[in-house]
């Protein structure tokens, strides 16, 4: 967001969550009108004519194009992960920065291949969040500066936005997230991430009850939740989101720990994730809970638990898939097709 004021306070989010912009309903019903002309029987594209109007919809622009997709990757580290609840050391963070940096990580490839600018945002590696096992995890001028720092990384001209992250320990984070945000308990939010054993899941589930216990009095509402047990990776994600919303650009949610951390603004109002789809059903299973809650249908279901913005950027063809059948199709009249009978 090139002219974003310079944000300090949760006040001043919640405030600017009432500014959003809603539906561009004239462009959707336009491309809703052209599909009907299209030649092909009525709803015959199914989920690709749905994309088509949602990306007229929030672009606020009949044909909706997929010409300058971006993909942002949040990287970040994590206070819990010293607890041991990875199947992978915390330094695997910074060195998959490095890795996306050099090109030879799954999302570099996906975003060649779609024609993605990626860009990767590196934040504060050496410094983790405090382990929110014990205390909050970050400060509110921490959390609102994470936020800041992901709206910052809207640019103005993207047709649509993938995002991702990179934090190893994030999925403890995410489901402590969710257990706070929509209730239920840990143990059914909770996953095996990166891979970890059944003991290393029952720690991890354990610590996430002791972080609910602990920060009870003070997680009042979903910000203060997201800065006592959320991360800054996942704040970033939570500040684009609402960023890109502003800026009428469409967004892609990668899998659990971006969509957990998109779901903080869903909890302030279930609206704020209109212009928003999710790309990929990840394996871990408090993603399938989350959708469910969130009322999302994610794009595909391919087995996915990368992370890192991998299914969002794959994504990016599907809406690609979309677009080009919605423009580059004729019409009955310009094929001279017979109409329904
Ligand atoms: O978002 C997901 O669906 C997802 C599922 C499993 C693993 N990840 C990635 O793996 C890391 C977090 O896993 P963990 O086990 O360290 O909590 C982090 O870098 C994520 O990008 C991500
Ligand atoms: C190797 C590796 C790559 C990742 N990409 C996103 N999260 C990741 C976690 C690990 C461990």
């Amino acid at each position: 967001m090139s002219d974003n004021k310079v944000l300090a306070s949760f006040d001043e989010i919640r405030a600017l969550m009432q500014e959003v912009p809603g539906p561009d309903i004239s462009a959707g019903a336009d491309a809703t009108a052209r599909q009907a002309q299209l030649t092909k029987p009525a709803g015959s594209l199914g989920r690709l004519e749905e994309i088509a109007a949602w990306l007229a919809t929030w672009q606020g622009r009949h044909p909706a194009v997929v010409d300058r997709p971006y993909t942002a990757v949040f990287a970040a580290n994590h206070g819990i992960a010293a607890r041991g609840v990875s199947a992978y050391p915390a330094e695997v963070t910074k060195q998959m920065v490095a890795n996306f940096i050099n090109g030879g990580a799954a999302v570099n490839q996906l975003c060649a291949l779609s024609d993605a600018d990626l860009r990767v945002y590196e934040m504060a590696l050496e410094e983790p969040t405090a382990d929110f096992s014990e205390t909050p995890a970050m400060t509110e001028e921490d959390c609102v500066r994470a936020m800041a720092y992901g709206m910052m990384a809207v640019e103005d001209n993207i047709d649509v936005l993938a995002l991702g992250e990179m934090g190893i320990g994030n999925t403890t984070s995410a489901a402590a997230l969710c257990t706070a945000l929509f209730g239920g308990t840990a143990a059914d939010w909770a996953g095996r991430g990166t891979g970890i054993d059944d003991p290393t899941l029952a720690r991890k589930i354990e610590l996430i009850d002791q972080a609910m216990e602990r920060h009870r009095a003070v997680m009042t509402d979903p910000l203060e939740i997201l800065r006592c047990v959320g991360g800054l990776e996942l704040s970033a994600i939570a500040g684009a989101v609402l960023a890109a919303r502003m800026s009428r650009t469409p967004v892609l949610l990668d899998g659990f720990a971006c969509t957990a951390a998109a779901a903080v603004l869903y909890a302030i109002d279930p609206r704020a994730l209109d212009h928003c789809m999710v790309a990929h059903l990840s394996v871990e299973p408090g993603h399938q809970r989350l959708l469910e809650t969130i009322g999302q249908t994610p794009l595909v279901d391919f087995g996915m638990r990368l992370g890192e913005g991998s299914g969002a950027a794959m994504a990016i063809l599907v809406l690609k898939a979309a677009c080009a059948c919605h423009t580059g199709m004729a019409t009955f009249a310009e094929a001279g097709v017979s109409g329904p009978a």
